[in-house]
């Protein structure tokens, strides 16, 4: 499948490099309004194909997204240490007003999946400038929130972190919810796992846990300024996903019809992803708190999407 990525930046080329490696796609196009970067990317990913698997990797303009089943959108501003995800948005919205145009000519038939920030705002301003189906426009959400709640309890528990099932719902940003309750280790509640291997989730590891997730992005940018192998890795898990319609359950963003009592808000929920995007979500059982939680969550993912409206 040949995949499109606009915005060859740090996010970008990530997601480019990972999906070479894990053997994503057929064809990466990247596209960047710096074209010079776009093709320095490009030459660079390239040269990693012969270490993996056989793809040809190229930057170009719009039109070279021609037959593209999916179109990665990783362009516009990152936040500078200190900044929150939300602060993004007037100016990414505007970049988009730019770029899905110019994807939506070009590839027709192209899944969309959004990463820039804020994720789950800029979903829902890309669903209404493409007039796609809102299966069909994916944000990348909390794959990463999820990933990095995975790989804390995993590092807790002394287990692997692909043996930890737990999810991070809601807003990709200050206000997620860690589904604490729903979480399971092998097929046991992660409170009774963690007892039985002599590591119990006291109030003051769930708290270093939920800090470790939700101030990720603040400690990473303050390190070295971008995060980008993390989210590189989940874009090219869900390309996968798409490509080879695997029916894979990922915690990611789409504009939906109502969560909590809020409704046509763009948030993440455990959905199961294949060919056609989004196929079905699922709504996990939460304890009180979590509920109330991601009604808070998609409270304020609406009232700012608003103010673009
Ligand atoms: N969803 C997630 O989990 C994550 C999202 N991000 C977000 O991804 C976005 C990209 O981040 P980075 O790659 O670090 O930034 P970057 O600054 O390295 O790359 C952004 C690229 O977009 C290009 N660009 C800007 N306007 C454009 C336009 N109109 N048309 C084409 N290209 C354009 C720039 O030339 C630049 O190369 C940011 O919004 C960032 O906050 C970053 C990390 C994780
Ligand atoms: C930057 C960002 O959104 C993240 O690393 O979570």
């Amino acid at each position: 499948m040949k995949v499109g990525i606009v915005g060859a930046g740090m996010v970008g080329s990530a997601a480019g490099y990972a999906l070479a490696l894990r053997g994503g796609a057929s064809e990466i196009v990247l596209i960047d309004h710096n074209e010079k970067l776009a093709i320095a990317q490009a030459e660079d990913i390239a040269h990693a194909v012969p270490f993996a698997h056989a793809c040809v990797v190229g930057a170009g303009g719009y039109e070279e997204l021609e037959g593209a089943g999916v179109v990665i959108l990783a362009a516009g501003v990152a936040q500078k240490p200190g900044e929150s995800r939300l602060s993004l948005l007037s100016r990414n919205a505007e970049v988009f007003s730019e770029v899905i145009a110019q994807v939506r000519r070009n590839a027709p038939d192209a899944i969309l999946l959004i990463a820039s920030n804020p994720v789950d705002i800029m979903t829902e301003v890309a669903l209404r400038a493409s007039g796609l189906p809102r299966e069909r426009v994916i944000g990348s959400g909390t794959i990463l929130d999820t990933a990095r709640f995975r790989s804390l309890l995993g590092t807790h528990l002394g287990i692997a972190p692909q043996s930890v099932h737990a999810y991070v719902l809601g807003e990709h940003g200050d206000s997620e919810v860690l589904a604490w309750s729903a979480a399971r280790a092998g097929s046991e509640p992660i409170a009774r796992f963690a007892v039985q291997v002599g590591a119990p989730i006291t109030g003051e590891i769930r708290e270093r846990i939920d800090a470790g997730v939700r101030r990720a992005a603040y400690r990473i940018i303050e390190g070295k300024g971008a995060t980008w192998y993390g989210i590189g890795a989940g874009l090219a898990r869900i390309v996968q996903a798409i490509r080879d319609d695997q029916r894979t359950v990922l915690s990611v963003s789409i504009v939906t019809p109502e969560v909590e009592g809020v409704q046509d808000v763009a948030l993440s929920l455990p959905r199961i992803v294949g060919r056609a995007g989004i196929l079905t979500t699922l709504m996990p059982e939460l304890a009180e708190g979590e509920a109330a939680a991601l009604r808070a969550s998609a409270e304020l993912l609406k009232e700012t999407g608003a103010g673009l409206r």
